[in-house]
């Protein structure tokens, strides 16, 4: 299942905008906080999916009811243009554990790559809901990569994708390469890649505008 949040109206796409303007993105705090709050809104709306138990708290004046996740999901991140989006979602589920790993991009021509996989720090997924979140879905190589070397660490219950720019391609080769249970969240789903697979128009280079240009 694809759910894109940017189609509906709301303030969610104001933080998207942003991230995509020129004039905005050369202030590096404002291009990390608005990944932050995409994810923030993602992370709340993902939410609603999974599942809950209700539990007694006492305040001062009585006892209420309250709904607390039945299990903490594990947040993974793809480094490093990851962790902005990776801190939105701690932001709400506060009591996750946390995987990292690191992919990039290894050219071999101008136009052609492969992702290099090559660190990994990951609690046990076995059994729990996996949530893996990267700024952008390009050819939707490197989420897949990821998937398949956090799948050392056990088999996930349930996987989530959480990411605010696809593009078709992307979409499309996670769905085959996830199983179909699998959910997809994004804040827009763009219209094409450059021949050096960049999505259009979508951003630029997140990595970059959040941590500063790669020598
Ligand atoms: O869908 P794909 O075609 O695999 O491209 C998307 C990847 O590219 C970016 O990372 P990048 O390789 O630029 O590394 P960085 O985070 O260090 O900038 C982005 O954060 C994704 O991880
Ligand atoms: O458009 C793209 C594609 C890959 N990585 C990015 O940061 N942006
Ligand atoms: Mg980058």
């Amino acid at each position: 299942m694809v759910y894109n949040l940017g189609q509906s109206t709301s303030i969610f796409n104001t933080f998207l905008g942003e991230l995509r303007d020129c004039t905005v993105q050369t202030d590096p705090m404002r291009f990390r906080r608005n990944l932050e709050r995409v994810a923030e809104v993602l992370a709340y709306e993902l939410s609603k999916h999974l599942d809950y138990q209700t539990e007694l708290v006492t305040t001062p004046l009585g006892e209420a009811e309250v709904s607390t996740l039945k299990q903490q999901p594990v947040l993974a991140t793809i480094l490093r243009a990851g962790l902005p989006m990776h801190q939105g979602l701690l932001n709400y589920f506060d009591r996750a554990e946390s995987a990292f790993v690191s992919a990039y991009r290894k050219h071999t021509t101008a136009e052609d790559f492969d992702i290099h996989v090559e660190y990994l720090a990951s609690p046990s997924i076995d059994g729990k809901t996996l949530i893996i979140s990267d700024p952008m879905l390009a050819t939707g190589s490197s989420m897949v990569m990821v998937y398949k070397a956090l799948l050392k660490q056990g088999k996930p219950s349930k996987i989530h994708i959480v990411s605010a720019i696809a593009a078709p391609e992307a979409i499309e080769f996670v769905k085959k390469h996830l199983p179909d249970t699998a959910c997809i969240w994004v804040g827009a789903i763009d219209k094409e890649l450059t021949a050096q697979s960049y999505i259009v128009p979508g951003l630029g280079d997140a990595g970059d505008l959040a941590y500063g240009v790669k020598c």
